[in-house]
């Protein structure tokens, strides 16, 4: 036991928080590369944001862990378990979970940038954590940095100490073994008592087609080792221990996993279901009297519709869906038909970044072309009859007879950005049908806008309009702040004389003559032209709003080849094929998926 306890002392388990961009993933590698986890040569581009996607994108999204070992000053070897959290606003509920691991986070600020509305956001969670918070301030080597100024920022606008705050370059590898002696002094050491039961928390999982789901675990009391019989305490179902495991960085197999520790556990586990993110693992003999806390749930506050391109892909996609749900719980989904797109499915996303990756996954891991529709938010509707509908898709709406009012999300944003841009800030709040709360100057350059939006104007082009008025100098944070009355109505689109349910959308009554415009100006552009004449009408209710018209098409492609070149016959039909992925029959008429997009730009 003194053994165990004196090991427990020399463990540090630490995430880093920063807001996107402000060199996070860069300095979760340099660290990892001055521990010695990877040699150079091993190491691969920020090795702790795996998929590909997130390599080409940038931004780190799903969670990952990595015990590393590090020899201090003061001689004495520390186990340091660093915790990786995505950077953009959709995950925050994934920074959440990390941190309740942890017992310290470094936070990283840019010199140059100051605070942003992410800082912020992942100070709060850190706090609510009681986690000890060691700033860092990173990017010294940019020209433009100002640390000094930075670190006042920090002081004042968080209230913490910053006299310890490390001047880091994680590019240039300045400040890193500050940083790493900083956790070992200042991150207290795990709390728990080895000779307690069982008690761990399972703050990420995946599945693996072998072994089947294995647990990510941070051990707070007891230990865990193969053979172990353990209880899933909010499932109640029990497992065999198989294998446990730490994260260095790959995953290798240990003897036990005790206080302190970060790991894995293997146990023949089939089903996704049986094992909770947030749960607590115990000893299925000598159980634990309370659970952990665990998470808040979180429900999804994006929705569209999902169809394969070929019909016979169906099957292929619930594959698809089931697998990424595994390792992602925040996605939803449920089938659904729509009489222009034929079956597909309903799914619940955090966010339109976290619906982009998803969508991209599903193209590109498991090969399905797909109709995404437009995101939709979750309507209230309070029908005559007193019912309440929970509406995430416009095609239920129901008819304006039986509606007594309808309630629509709204959210509590907070803007900051430089002082010259609060006019430009305001004007796109109001239009976005904002209303404002407050502002507050973060210091003499920079405010801190608060207004309360809809979330449906949020989900559309907003982010994309903040960052483009204010030459990307303005950040973002958001929280649902409840629901609303709001007078809303649904947009219908005829297409060729049908009304093509994947189009419609839920719109403001104000805005309905603009965006009917808007919306048919779009499609005329968007939908190729056929043999025929397509009329494309907007309506809500039976009040048509505007009509456009996509003329007939004039000659045949293939008559510009002149009968003679086959190659070049060829390679036109193939390029037409290409452009007819995107395409899906709509009644008889085809339809390219920007189509099913186009209510998002509406730039009015
Ligand atoms: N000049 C300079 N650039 C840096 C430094 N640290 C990171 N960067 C650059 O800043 C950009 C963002 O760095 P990342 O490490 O990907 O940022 P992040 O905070 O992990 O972003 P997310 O993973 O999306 O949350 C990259 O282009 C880095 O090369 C630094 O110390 N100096």
């Amino acid at each position: 036991m003194t053994d165990i306890r004196a090991r427990q002392r020399k463990i540090r388990n630490f995430s880093i928080i920063a807001h996107i961009d402000h060199g996070k993933s860069t300095l979760a590698d340099r660290i990892l590369e001055y521990t010695g986890a990877l040699t150079t040569r091993e190491m691969q581009e920020q090795v702790l944001d795996q998929m590909d996607l997130e390599r080409e994108r940038g931004i780190t999204i799903k969670l990952q862990a990595v015990a590393l070992t590090y020899k201090a000053d003061d001689g004495e070897e520390y186990l340091l378990n660093l915790i990786d959290t995505p950077g953009h606003v959709d995950f925050t509920y994934e920074v959440s979970r990390s941190l309740a691991a942890c017992e310290g986070a470094l936070l990283v600020v840019d010199a140059a940038q100051g605070i942003e509305a992410q800082t912020l956001a992942n100070v709060y969670l850190a706090l609510d954590n009681d986690l000890e918070i060691l700033p860092v301030i990173n990017k010294i080597d940019l020209p433009s940095a100002d640390p000094e100024r930075v670190k006042q920022e920090v002081e004042d606008v968080i209230g913490l100490d910053t006299s310890n705050a490390v001047l880091a370059s994680a590019k240039a590898g300045i400040g890193i073994k500050e940083i790493l002696e900083q956790v070992v002094l200042s991150v207290p050491a795990p709390q728990g008592d080895p000779e307690q039961p069982l008690k761990a928390l399972i703050f990420d999982s995946h599945y693996d087609p072998y072994k089947g789901v294995i647990v990510y675990v941070r051990v707070i009391d007891g230990k865990i080792k193969s053979g172990s019989k353990i209880k899933m305490m909010a499932t109640g179902k029990t497992f065999e221990v198989i294998e446990v495991g730490a994260f260095k960085p790959r995953m290798t197999i240990v003897d036990e996993l005790n206080v302190g520790d970060v790991g894995f556990i293997v146990a023949g586990i089939r089903h996704v279901g049986d094992t909770q993110v947030g749960d607590t693992v115990t000893d299925a003999k000598n159980p634990t009297p309370e659970p952990l806390p665990g998470y808040r749930k979180i429900n999804p506050m994006v929705y569209c519709g999902l169809y394969p391109i070929e019909t016979s892909d169906y099957i292929d996609l619930r594959e698809a869906l089931e697998k990424l749900q595994l390792n992602d719980a925040s996605l939803s989904f449920e089938p659904e038909t729509s009489s222009a797109l034929g079956f597909g499915f309903r799914c619940g996303f955090l966010g339109l970044l976290h619906m982009d990756v998803i969508q991209e996954r599903i193209e590109r891991e498991f090969n399905i072309p797909l109709i995404t529709t437009a995101p939709s938010v979750i309507y209230h509707v309070t029908l005559t009859n007193g019912e309440v509908m929970k509406i995430d898709n416009p095609s239920n709406y129901p008819e304006v007879g039986r509606i007594d009012f309808v309630e629509e999300p709204y959210v509590k944003a907070s803007i900051i950005v430089p002082n010259d841009y609060v006019g430009t800030i305001m004007e796109l709040c109001q239009n976005k049908r904002g209303e404002y709360v407050n502002m507050e100057y973060l210091d003499t350059t920079r405010v801190t806008i608060t207004y309360e939006i809809p979330l449906s104007e949020i989900v559309y082009d907003f982010f994309d309009q903040l960052k483009s008025s204010t030459k990307g100098y303005a950040s973002l944070d958001y929280e649902l702040s409840g629901y609303r009355q709001s007078n809303l109505a649904k947009m219908d689109i005829v297409l060729n004389g049908e009304q093509v349910d994947a189009l419609s959308f839920i719109v403001h009554r104000d805005r309905a003559y603009n965006r009917g415009r808007i919306i048919c100006e779009k499609l005329r552009e968007l939908i190729p032209r056929q043999m025929f004449e397509v009329p494309i009408q907007a309506s809500v209710g039976t009040k048509v709003v505007a009509r456009e018209t996509v003329k007939a098409m004039r000659k045949n492609v293939l008559a510009k080849c002149y009968g003679g070149d086959i190659s070049r016959k060829r390679k036109l039909l193939e390029k037409q094929k290409e452009g007819k992925k995107r395409m899906k029959q709509v009644g008889n008429v085809e339809v390219p998926q920007e189509a099913f997009m186009a209510v998002l730009k509406n730039d009015e």
